[in-house]
């Protein structure tokens, strides 16, 4: 296991390309199941997410091929094989093989997903949306087994607005009998991008990024080659570490539209943001004003920047009241900030944070963006070294991370642990 040093103080400075989204890469190579023949995805990001989907592919017997951050997925081989164990307990996103296989092959034995548990993160509403099409969903030692003679199209009401849920009903209705409605759909632009891909497929999907999506089913979808957009979550938080650092930082290749409930809190704090066609430059200020932020589904303030926002608040006058209604238990971040001197109580789904200088401590990240959380805090301690040990959780979101920031002028490594 590796751990990461951060020696602080230093404002980031220069410019930072973001790669492809993350939480899209992962529903786009599952999607490639439902294709008869081969998809190419461009702008891959390099992350352990993605290593690993590469190999539930290879197990379900695809060929993956790469170029750069081009991977182009021959599906020839593919059969729906039972996965209740491996690889799929190693990521969440690996619910979208359930609803990918069942599209393709009417029947899919996948195990509970993994990825950062955070708090219990329920998969009811893929379920519902999976018999809704005319699965039968049983669970047979901690694997869904998923079985559909034929899937017909049905009209699904969220009780909950899911990403997960309404990426997996749209696989696998896009394979099946007939028109599906998703009503209150999750907005995500990752969302927008999976349909983008399908229809490209051949798929007909009306609505997505809004909160009904219509999908008609279609008896054989085909290859076609699509590019990843630019990971918003990766953008925001160089965006709140540029803030964080008092530093200068254009963030290039994103889609500003995806980061404005990010740019108007920081613009609301008091840093200075320029917007470009396809980059935003963060100029940080001596002093923030504190502020109120609610995570919320999108277009809201995503709950993925809730943590990274948290150690930017930290570096505010007075106190400021970070509240999460997507996950209201996501704070495990907060007990190792308080580590180095953060001010922070949580209450209920809050946390109450008063401005405070942080200082060097050894912190352990217990999940992505809690690890994303304590690099930002190391970054603006002024004295010693902070070492985030749980690296592992941080590769699963951010590509070449050591290297992006020490091109901003950090003094970041890795160590052996
Ligand atoms: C791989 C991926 O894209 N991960 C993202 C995705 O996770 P994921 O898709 O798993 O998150 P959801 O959007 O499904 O979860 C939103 C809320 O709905 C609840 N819920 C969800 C499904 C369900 O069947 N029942 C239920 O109660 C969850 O507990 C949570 O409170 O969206 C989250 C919310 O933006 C992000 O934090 C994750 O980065
Ligand atoms: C929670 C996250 O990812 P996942 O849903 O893949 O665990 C995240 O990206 O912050």
């Amino acid at each position: 296991m590796e751990k990461l040093m951060i020696a602080g103080g230093r404002p980031l400075r220069g410019t930072v390309q973001i790669s492809g989204a993350k939480n899209s890469a992962i529903a786009l190579i599952p999607a490639a199941i439902l294709s008869e023949t081969a998809v190419t995805l461009d702008n891959l990001p390099a992350l352990s997410d993605v290593a690993i989907y590469t190999e539930l592919l290879e197990e379900l017997g695809s060929t993956v091929e790469w170029s750069g951050d081009r991977m182009s997925i021959d599906v020839s081989g593919l059969r729906s094989k039972p996965m209740p164990n491996g690889n799929v307990k190693k990521l969440r996103a690996s619910y979208y093989l359930m609803g990918a296989l069942l599209g393709r092959f009417g029947e899919a034995t996948i195990g509970m997903p993994g990825g950062c548990n955070f708090e219990p993160r329920p998969i009811d509403q893929h379920i519902k949306g999976f018999e809704a099409l005319g699965a039968q969903v049983t669970n047979e030692n901690g694997a869904l087994h998923i079985k559909a003679k034929e899937l017909r199209g049905a009209k699904i009401y969220l009780d909950v607005v899911s990403v997960g849920a309404t990426i997996n009903i749209m696989l696998a209705a896009s394979r099946a009998k007939g028109v599906t409605i998703i009503e209150n759909a999750a907005k995500e632009p990752e969302i927008i991008d999976v349909a983008t891909l399908l229809n490209s497929m051949g798929a007909r999907i009306k609505g997505a990024g809004t909160e009904t999506i219509r999908i008609e089913g279609m008896d054989a979808l085909h290859g076609c080659r699509h590019s990843i957009i630019p990971d918003r979550i990766q953008a925001g938080t160089y965006m709140i570490a540029a803030a964080a650092t008092r530093g200068d930082v254009v963030v290039d290749n994103v889609i500003p539209k995806h980061l404005e409930a990010v740019t108007a809190k920081l613009q609301e704090m008091g840093v200075h943001i320029y917007e470009m066609d396809e980059s935003i430059r963060v100029v940080g200020q001596p002093e923030y004003e504190s502020v109120d932020v609610k995570a919320l589904v999108y277009p809201g303030f995503a709950t993925d920047l809730q943590s990274p926002m948290s150690s930017l608040l930290t570096q505010a006058k007075g106190v400021s009241i970070l509240s999460d209604f997507v996950y209201s238990n996501r704070f495990k971040h907060v007990p190792e900030l308080t580590r180095m001197g953060a001010n922070i109580r949580l209450e209920s789904r809050s946390a109450i944070i008063e401005g405070s200088k942080l200082s060097a401590a050894k912190v352990k990240a217990t999940d992505l963006r809690a690890g994303a959380s304590l690099v930002i805090a190391g970054l603006t301690v002024e004295e010693g070294v902070t070492e985030v040990t749980g690296v592992e959780y941080i590769d699963r979101g951010y590509d070449n991370l050591v290297t992006n920031l020490s091109n901003l002028g950090a003094e970041v490594w890795r160590e052996n642990d």
